[in-house]
């Protein structure tokens, strides 16, 4: 088994909780409070800025060159490929700025960046992952489900069950693989912490923008 067949078996129950969030099947359905997908692309476009950097902190640290590229592709699509589409929603409900990080997006973007930071490359790269191959699903998922007609939601869908991102959850997976299978046990170990943990972040992402959680 690879390591990334490992790390989803293990995230499989955060996986199956993802799917089944409310926030998520009422965006299928199309019948998502517009307050809860605002108050998600506000957090959202904030965490694709961090997000972003912290993909180009990994890039630099990759060994290999041909991995350091394709992080920096994948720090450049975040932050100009994703946001565009968040900008465009932003427009849409004529959101002037994108607020601050509430407690959901500062937990995850900064586990994020000191993941990046501080600890080795793969675990860095590990937990990154989540973020591309849990959005591919849900995306995936999303786009089999009956078709609501006229889903405002519908861009957002697209963009992550499309083909394109596709293409860079795929590198990401393989990348994570050649990782593991040259490192450590242990750090392989550290590297399946990693994914479960954003995993978990991703869940409450998500789960904090259907409460509409903030500083207290
Ligand atoms: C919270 C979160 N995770 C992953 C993605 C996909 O890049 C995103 N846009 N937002």
């Amino acid at each position: 088994m690879t390591w990334t067949e490992h790390a989803w078996q293990a995230i499989a129950p955060i996986y199956k909780r993802i799917i089944e969030m409310p926030f998520l099947a009422e965006l299928s359905k199309g019948t998502l409070a517009q307050e809860r997908f605002q108050f998600y692309i506000m957090q959202d476009s904030g965490y694709l800025e961090h997000f972003g950097k912290a993909l180009a902190l990994l890039g630099a640290r990759a060994a290999a060159t041909e991995d350091a590229l394709a992080f920096m592709r994948f720090a450049e699509n975040a932050l100009v490929v994703e946001s565009l589409l968040h900008e465009s929603y932003l427009k849409d409900f004529g959101i002037p700025d994108k607020g601050t990080l509430e407690p959901a997006c500062h937990h995850y973007v900064h586990f994020l960046k000191s993941t990046a930071a501080l600890d080795a490359v793969e675990i860095g790269m590990a937990a990154v992952l989540p973020c591309f191959w849990i959005y591919k699903a849900v995306g995936d998922h999303i786009s089999k489900s009956p078709q609501a007609p006229a889903n405002p939601y519908q861009k957002w869908i697209d963009t992550y069950g499309g083909e394109e991102f596709g293409i860079a959850v795929r590198q990401a997976i393989a990348i994570c693989d050649r990782a593991a299978s040259a490192t450590t046990e242990q750090t392989r170990a550290a590297m399946t912490k990693a994914f479960i943990t954003a995993s978990r972040l991703e869940y409450d992402f998500w789960d904090g923008a259907y409460q509409l959680r903030m500083w207290k």
